[in-house]
């Protein structure tokens, strides 16, 4: 197995860059002529969503040396924001000296949710749900052969009485194992299906019939140890130590510290053709489970070593979706060289933590502005106006000057044409 550490990648040309994945990847003349050139035809993209005029696109980065489960691993990441990419290279070169990444995933479970209203007799009905359990999980699974045949399917029912601003209601959940899917919609038809059975067991009246978003049974964590020595010393160890003490007790900081996490898990989940607002929406209201809280937590081991850890929902899948209908989304699998749901999510764990200690780090230490400003220099200067190698002029102007502002991008680029 070829290794992610690939010094320098950031250095080389697109095309070598390209070379270079494609060696590790295996992948063919046809995948390349797909990256280089639109990959999502007009033809495709007008039968995914609904009046369509146009395609819009996302740069498409890889981060390098990811070692995850002793496994390397190049990580395609299609997002707008400079020096995402850059930090997670950055954060996954360092936890290799401590071995990579290990990573733990819960299943492929989901939950469907049954409103049931207008009950005299809430807590009887969450009786009969229970007692019927077998006979709803049959009716269940008569919806999905396919996914029964491949060991999935609904595996149990919960039912909970909640109280609400319109009085008691039964909530029934179908647990199901959606195995390489997301799964919405496996568990929706599965919902709707049983609703009318569910209905004649209470007597009551069923409204809502959907997946929910926080998917506790389809946990991802992740675990990596990063060096003290690797990361600049004891110092930046206390500096991350109280970055996430801040974190923890401070929603304020807390949600920039889940921001942080979601660049880079997100970038993951669209690379590769997810549903980014349900992984978002999965994240933020498990984090919001006992108050808000980071999804990620840091100690120092008695080496004095940092560990960082981190655990949320992942429902990702490797097929359904839109994960096989856009042609780059099965290029960025190909590049992982996932094929199940799972691996992919324990791949996203895992650089949710990287991203998280790369922003920590930096924070910690010099500021977020001298590595992420000079990479955002580049959108600075294309926004003066700047182009082709103007833009890499203009970006060393700026740097030298240390002001890193469209008014002197501006001024840069005037001068620079005028000389020319
Ligand atoms: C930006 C770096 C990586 C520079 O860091 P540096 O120390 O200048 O990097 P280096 O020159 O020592 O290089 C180390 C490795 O980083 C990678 N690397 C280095 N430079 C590049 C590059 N140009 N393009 C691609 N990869 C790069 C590359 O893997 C390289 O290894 P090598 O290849 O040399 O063996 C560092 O300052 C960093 O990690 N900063 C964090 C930036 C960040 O988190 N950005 C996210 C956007 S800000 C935000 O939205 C979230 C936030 C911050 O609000 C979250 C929060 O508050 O918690
Ligand atoms: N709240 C939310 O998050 C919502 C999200 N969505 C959307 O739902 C979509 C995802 O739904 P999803 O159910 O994953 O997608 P699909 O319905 O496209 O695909 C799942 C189906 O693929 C078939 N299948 C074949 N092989 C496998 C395998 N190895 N593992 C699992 N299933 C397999 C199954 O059976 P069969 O072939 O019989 O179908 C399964 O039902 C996304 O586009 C999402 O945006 C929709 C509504 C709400």
């Amino acid at each position: 197995m070829p290794s992610s550490r690939i010094p320098g990648f950031y250095k080389m040309s697109v095309q070598e860059r390209l070379e270079k994945v494609a060696e590790f990847a295996g992948l063919g003349e046809e995948d390349k002529r797909l990256l280089l050139e639109k990959g999502l035809s007009l033809d495709i993209a007008d039968r995914m969503i609904e009046n369509v005029i146009g395609t819009f696109e996302l740069p498409l980065g890889i981060a390098t040396n990811f070692l995850i489960d002793g496994k390397d691993y190049l990580i395609p990441m299609a997002i707008e924001e400079a020096s995402v990419v850059a930090a997670a290279s950055n954060a996954a070169k360092m936890a290799r000296e401590g071995g990579g990444f290990v990573t733990d995933y819960s299943g492929n479970i989901m939950i469907g949710q049954i409103q049931v209203v207008r009950l005299n007799d809430p807590y009887s009905a969450k009786f009969e749900v229970l007692r019927h359990r077998d006979e709803i999980i049959e009716k269940a699974n008569e919806q999905d052969p396919i996914l029964v045949n491949l060991g999935g399917g609904c595996k149990d029912v919960e039912a909970r009485v909640i109280d609400t601003i319109r009085g008691k209601m039964l909530i029934v959940h179908l647990i199901v194992d959606v195995k390489d899917a997301m799964g919405a919609n496996a568990v929706n038809t599965m919902a709707e299906a049983v609703a009318p059975l569910i209905e004649r067991i209470t007597g009551g009246k069923v409204y809502l019939r959907i997946i929910s978003n926080l998917a506790v049974y389809r946990i991802a964590r992740a675990k990596a140890v990063f060096k003290k020595e690797a990361i600049g010393g004891e110092e930046v160890v206390e500096g991350i130590m109280n970055a996430y003490a801040f974190a923890e007790a401070d929603p304020f900081r807390c949600a920039t510290h889940n921001k942080g996490i979601m660049n880079g898990i997100s970038a993951v989940v669209i690379a590769t053709g997810n549903d980014f607002r349900a992984v978002e929406a999965g994240a933020h209201s498990y984090a919001a489970m006992r108050g808000y809280k980071p999804l990620t937590t840091y100690e120092v081991n008695e080496n004095g070593d940092l560990v960082g850890t981190i655990e949320l929902p992942i429902a990702v899948g490797t097929i359904g979706g839109a994960t096989k209908v856009n042609p780059l989304a099965k290029l960025s699998l190909k590049i992982l060289g996932v094929s199940t749901a799972e691996e992919l999510a324990r791949v996203m764990a895992a650089v949710g933590l990287a991203q998280n200690f790369a922003a920590l780090r930096a924070l910690a230490t010099e500021g977020i502005q001298r590595g992420h400003m000079e990479l955002h220099a580049r959108n600075i200067a294309i926004m003066a106006g700047a182009s082709g190698d103007e833009v890499d002029m203009v970006v060393e102007e700026l740097l030298k000057i240390g002001k890193i502002r469209m008014d002197v991008a501006k001024e840069v680029l005037e001068k620079l044409r005028a000389r020319s």
